[in-house]
């Protein structure tokens, strides 16, 4: 049996990230977010575009207003008023000032932007009450900010807000993004019946079809819902067949443990596929299955119980996801240290995952266990939670207020 992070290496050396020439699309700026950029950005424009002012007050050359005090201010002559968004027509010469507003062009001849408050209007003149600290004192220079042709995003990252206006000030209003990957998902077992029929005796609710498939479009991945397959072999054979066809990646449900009616393992063999990953030092998740197919598809056979299968989604398959999904960086899961409200115990055997909430409390992460049953087949108390704390083979026993570490999702 693979530890934790065995298992873990083991997967994310298998998969890599989709191709950043064939799959991509182009989408508008404004269908862009939380897309993954597919190659670097450049833009023909400097930013700032030109010479702009950052004040509200006159343009001027520092050379005339440098020893101007309050006993001594230096009179100049207003040429030319100057709003944002306008051209100036004028050139400032020793002697001259424009008034100027905040994202106005500085005008040719001036170099330093006075702020208002530091001078008095007089008619057609204005008094400079103080000297500028130094020349260019208040102008936001063209391409400081941003030099054209020089590369202004790279590609891997998540398009959010920030990087979305970066794009929309260089005008670019189609970005080419990585083709969101397809997930195939189905539920093995007999005993599955979807929410909206009801039971008969011995039946459950298929839950991990519709789990699954939220957690794959929360990951930005396009879910391929391929129903409930019974515990059969032939039609077993053809859900993976057309899930491996048709998908990046393929993640079922139930049907690998050791029981009579588990085929998967059995026909990924059949179907030539790689098992690479029969179980792991996992709990709740342990009888998880990891294989690939010829044409790289990864194919993950979660556990059936809720617990399990949910559990093995965050520490595996979502940061398979994320790597895939064509991200650089920040795919790998996240960790962080918090204080556990509750103890925590477990048979040492293998690596513990429980589930609950982190707050921040008081500027320190807390971890909250949630209430009820941590049993693999128990779902009911997962609802609310953000977080597994994770206790380690060998360990038994983390003290209520002790350190844990945590895995958030
Ligand atoms: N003799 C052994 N038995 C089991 C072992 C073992 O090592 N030796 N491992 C146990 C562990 S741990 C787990 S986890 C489960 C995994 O079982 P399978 O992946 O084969 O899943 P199933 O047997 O098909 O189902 C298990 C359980 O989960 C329910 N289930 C299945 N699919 C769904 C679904 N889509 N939605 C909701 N619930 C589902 C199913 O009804 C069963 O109750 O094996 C243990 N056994
Ligand atoms: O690993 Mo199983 O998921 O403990 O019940
Ligand atoms: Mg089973």
């Amino acid at each position: 049996m693979l530890s934790v992070s065995e298992a873990e290496a083991t997967i994310f050396n298998l998969v890599s990230s989709l191709d950043n020439q064939q799959d991509t699309e182009i989408v508008d700026l404004f269908a862009a977010d939380s897309r993954i950029l597919a190659s670097a950005v450049t833009s023909q424009l400097d930013f700032p575009y030109w010479d702009n002012s950052a004040m509200d007050g006159y343009a001027v050359r520092y050379a005339d207003v440098q020893q101007a005090t309050q006993q001594q201010p230096v009179i100049l002559e207003i040429v030319e008023e100057i709003p944002a968004g306008y051209q100036p027509q004028s050139v400032i010469e020793s002697g001259q000032a424009a008034r100027i507003f905040t994202g106005a062009v500085l005008p040719a001849g001036a170099d330093t932007v006075v702020m208002q408050e530091n001078t008095q209007r007089q008619e057609n003149c204005v008094l400079i009450l103080t000297a500028p600290q130094k020349p260019r004192e208040f102008v936001r220079q063209r391409a400081t900010y941003y030099q054209a042709g020089t590369q202004l995003l790279p590609p891997g990252i998540m398009l959010n807000g920030a990087e979305i206006a970066v794009l929309a000030t260089a005008q670019c209003t189609q970005v080419s993004v990585y083709r969101r990957p397809r997930v195939a998902i189905f539920s093995t077992g007999n005993e599955l019946v979807p929410p909206e029929k009801p039971l008969q005796p011995g039946q459950i609710v298929d839950s991990n079809q519709y789990a699954l498939a939220a957690l794959v479009r929360q990951n930005g991945a396009e879910p391929l819902m391929l129903g409930i397959i019974p515990d059969e072999p032939p039609a077993l054979e053809k859900a993976i067949a057309y899930a491996v066809s048709n998908a990046d990646i393929v993640i079922s449900s139930g049907g690998v443990s050791v029981g009579d009616y588990d085929y998967v393992e059995q026909i990924i063999e059949s179907l030539k596929g790689k098992i690479h990953i029969q179980a792991v030092a996992i709990k709740p998740g342990k009888p998880l299955t990891v294989a690939t197919f010829r044409n790289q598809v990864i194919y993950f056979g979660l556990p059936g119980n809720p617990a399990s299968a949910l559990v093995t989604f965050w520490r595996f398959v979502q940061p398979t996801i994320k790597k895939v999904s064509g991200l650089a960086d920040g795919w790998q899961p996240k960790f962080i240290k918090a204080l556990t409200r509750q103890e925590l115990r477990s048979d040492g055997k293998r690596e513990t995952y429980f589930w609950g909430k982190l707050h921040l409390q008081n500027g320190i992460y807390e971890f909250q266990l949630a209430g009820g049953s941590q049993s693999s087949g128990n779902l009911i108390n997962l609802a609310q939670t953000n977080a597994l704390a994770v206790m380690s083979v060998g360990q038994t026993l983390i003290s209520s207020e002790e350190e844990v570490q945590v895995l958030l999702y």
